[in-house]
């Protein structure tokens, strides 16, 4: 019997409901599987914790975290919980950071013509709208965001800064993507006005020489933004910097149904950490409506990267049963206009594992 030691993370507003969701589907999908155990360990994380304990990620938390096999988050943050600052506690990102969590993975795809806002996409005669934005996680306009700054100034600054490292293994990740998928990967960036971007560029040009098999596009971001809503099947993998991955990750979202239809992975080269891309909604919390496919279906991203036959197995299973689920119009959450709740959606998508 092999056992995964799977560290969960439900954190804030919606994120311990769409997470208990998902580890329903994981038993359901657990008794499915030869030889395979799931022993999940719970860590809590987030605003909550820092408004019972003064820390928003303990350490121990981080430490667990490095002795598991992988790592499944709810949602963290809380727009009332702020720094001194002014800025959130967003221990989500303090995570990427010390786990080296660079690939940021962020897949759309869309499960039925009536979840998007656009006309003539899904469905017997619509086009598919089926892409990843590859993020990257750890520099970009995030990267000096710690920094201590003297108080007082009548000004504030942002760095955008991108390295050589940063850049290429990011890139290198969003083509070995492309190779599995339709052997197309887009650069978007601002290479037209931002040096750092320029650099980003002729780095994504240097490791493109190395999969001469993959199609590149080189795209400005405020271009993408009208690409993605004119013409979103057209694209298969995208990569770019760390904001605007972030700002282009719920527009793509809003094109397939919205945040609850958003599975995500961060990962690295040791560590992986699996979370919708939504937040804690905390207008909804706590009233049994959240979308939970988003973390199902990063439940499913999961354990594809375990890498084992079975669990691997079990990935499929639970999107084959998204698929099934979500395919039908009937089965809709209140976000894509329909009246399943969590609860509801989530016994039928167990009830489609097969
Ligand atoms: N990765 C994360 O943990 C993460 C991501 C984004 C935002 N946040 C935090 O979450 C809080 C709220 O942020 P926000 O409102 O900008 O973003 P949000 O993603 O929480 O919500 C945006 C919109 O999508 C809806 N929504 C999100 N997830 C849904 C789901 N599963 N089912 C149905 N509807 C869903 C919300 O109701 C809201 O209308 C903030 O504190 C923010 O910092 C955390
Ligand atoms: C809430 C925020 C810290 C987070 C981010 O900026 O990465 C979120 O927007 C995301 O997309 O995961």
């Amino acid at each position: 019997m092999i056992k995964f030691d799977i560290s969960i993370l439900p954190g804030d507003g919606i994120g311990p409901e769409v997470v208990a969701a998902s580890l329903d589907v994981l038993r359901a999908a657990e008794t499915r599987l030869r030889g395979v155990r799931f022993e999940c360990t719970e860590l809590s994380v987030g605003a909550g914790e820092y408004l019972k304990n003064g820390d928003p990620l303990p350490g121990s938390a981080i430490a667990r975290m490095k002795q598991a096999d992988a790592i499944l988050l709810g949602a963290m943050g809380l727009p009332s919980v702020r720094w001194p600052n002014g800025v959130e506690m967003t221990p989500q990102i303090d995570i990427r950071e010390k786990l080296d969590l660079y690939n940021g993975v962020r897949p759309i795809k869309l499960y039925h013509e009536s979840h998007s806002p656009l006309k003539g996409y899904g469905g017997v005669n619509g086009k598919p709208i089926d892409f990843v934005i590859i993020r990257e996680n750890c520099e970009g306009l995030f990267s000096e965001r710690l920094t201590p700054r003297p108080a007082g100034r009548d000004f504030e600054t942002d760095t955008l800064k991108i390295t050589r490292r940063g850049a290429e293994r990011v890139c290198r990740e969003a083509f070995k993507l492309a190779r599995t998928r339709r052997k197309h990967c887009t650069l978007v960036d601002k290479a037209n006005v931002l040096p750092s971007m320029a650099f980003f560029r002729k780095v994504f040009d240097e490791v493109a020489a190395e999969f001469p098999d993959v199609q590149t596009d080189r795209v400005y971001i405020d271009a993408m933004a009208l690409f993605l809503v004119q013409r979103p099947h057209t694209f298969d993998v995208m990569v770019t910097e760390n904001m605007f991955g972030d700002i282009l990750s719920d527009l793509a979202a809003g094109l397939v149904g919205g945040m609850g239809m958003a599975p995500s992975a961060d990962l690295g080269d040791e560590y992986g950490l699996f979370q919708p891309s939504h937040g804690t909604a905390p207008t909804i919390a706590g009233k049994g409506i959240a979308n939970p496919v988003a973390t199902i279906l990063s439940l499913a991203m999961l354990l594809d990267w375990l890498d084992h036959p079975e669990t691997k197995r079990a990935a499929r299973l639970i999107e084959q049963a998204v698929a099934r689920v979500c395919g039908d119009p009937a089965n809709r959450t209140a976000d894509l206009g329909g009246s399943l709740g969590t609860r509801a959606i989530t016994e039928k998508i167990i009830a489609a594992l097969e």
